[in-house]
């Protein structure tokens, strides 16, 4: 099967009603209600090839969470269409949920009275899960996850970062080509995020899994992902690889190199500016919009001249994610 994501035109509007202020407005808003729409996700388009990892990304509010309801089944869209593993994830439900894992961090999806071992026993009974091939999955999540120090504790008394790498657990053991994953690591202590990330980057590069996440880590985004999509106000404001989103919304990036011999000349390279000399230290910057990223112009710039030394500083990616979400209010 083949776990790609499809999403087109994919809209979600929700309809609230307001209460009026004060008494008077409350009882007017009882007999007539006034009822405002609120476009959680606007005509949003985008694909996830079968075994990548796309991050999901945007301010608060954005409408992570609504489409990434839509994709899992939850909830259907007011228009639009969207097709995971082939599968109409609102319109076949069940067969969707065969195919797709997923895990939301601020909630559980385990039986909060029992112990771990039996949420998955359950969840093999669900699955219809071979015994052999559940215990042996079992086996290598707890190899990566470290689940058997607490896997006879109730999911009640877990704590965060142990309930989050049981639920990842729980979801993967029928073995889906697709997963979700809403801000998996929210909360997280830095060992335990490092270890769920080594868990997921295995999943993606040996299992060959499809993963879309949701974070407002950074340094998530940078240790996991290659494309990233980004949604503000419910709409997509841009879909590219991490380097392309360095390169349209992040061109402060420096190479520092000092030179071997100082008197060799030193010029501008191809999209690549001479900022500063003095002596052997030269200083490069990106020139124009057809600039390369620093890690090409540092590969550019150490073909190009004999150096004995380099640094780079490039914007890090909060910057640049803020940039983007400023020229996108901006249009
Ligand atoms: N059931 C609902 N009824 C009304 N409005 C809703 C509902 N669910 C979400 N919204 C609104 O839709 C918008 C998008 O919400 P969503 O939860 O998808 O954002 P998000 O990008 O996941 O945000 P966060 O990063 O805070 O989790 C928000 O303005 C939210 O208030």
């Amino acid at each position: 099967m083949i776990g790609n994501i499809e999403v087109r035109g994919l809209t979600r509007t929700f309809h609230t009603t307001v209460r009026r202020p004060g008494f008077a407005g409350a009882l007017r808003s009882l007999v007539n209600p006034e009822r405002v729409a609120k476009h959680a996700v606007s005509d949003i388009t985008f694909d996830v090839a079968a075994g990548e990892l796309l991050a999901l990304l945007g301010p608060n509010g954005a409408g992570k969470s609504t489409t990434i309801k839509m994709l899992t089944g939850i909830l259907t869209p007011t228009s639009g269409e969207a097709r995971v593993a082939g599968v109409v994830p609102y319109r076949e439900r069940e067969r969707n949920a065969r195919n797709i894992g997923a895990v939301f961090g601020q909630r559980t999806q385990l039986w909060w009275d029992l112990p771990v071992r039996e949420s998955f026993a359950i969840l093999r009974d669900i699955y219809d899960v071979p015994e052999a091939e559940h215990a042996a999955r079992l086996r290598e999540f707890d190899e990566l996850l470290g689940l058997s120090s607490f896997s006879d504790t109730r999911v009640r008394h877990l704590s965060l970062g142990q309930r989050v790498r049981c639920d990842l657990a729980a979801a993967l053991l029928h073995d889906p080509p697709v997963v979700f994953l809403d801000e998996p690591t929210i909360g997280m202590d830095v060992v335990v995020k490092e270890q769920v990330r080594e868990f997921l980057r295995h999943q993606v590069a040996e299992r060959g899994r499809t993963v879309l996440l949701t974070t407002h880590d950074m340094t998530e985004v940078e240790r996991l992902a290659e494309r990233v999509v980004l949604v503000n106000h419910g709409r997509l404001v841009l879909d590219g690889t991490l380097d392309e989103i360095r390169r349209t919304f992040g061109s402060t990036w420096q190479v520092r190199a000092t030179l071997a011999d100082p008197h060799t000349p030193v010029g501008p390279l191809p999209g690549i500016a001479l900022i500063r000399r003095d002596g052997p230290q030269v200083v490069f910057g990106p020139d124009g919009p057809a600039a390369p990223t620093v890690h090409q112009a540092l590969k550019q710039v150490i073909e190009r001249y004999e150096v004995t030394g380099v640094a780079v500083d490039e914007a890090d990616l909060e910057d640049v994610m803020r940039t983007a979400y400023a020229q996108a209010e901006a249009v």
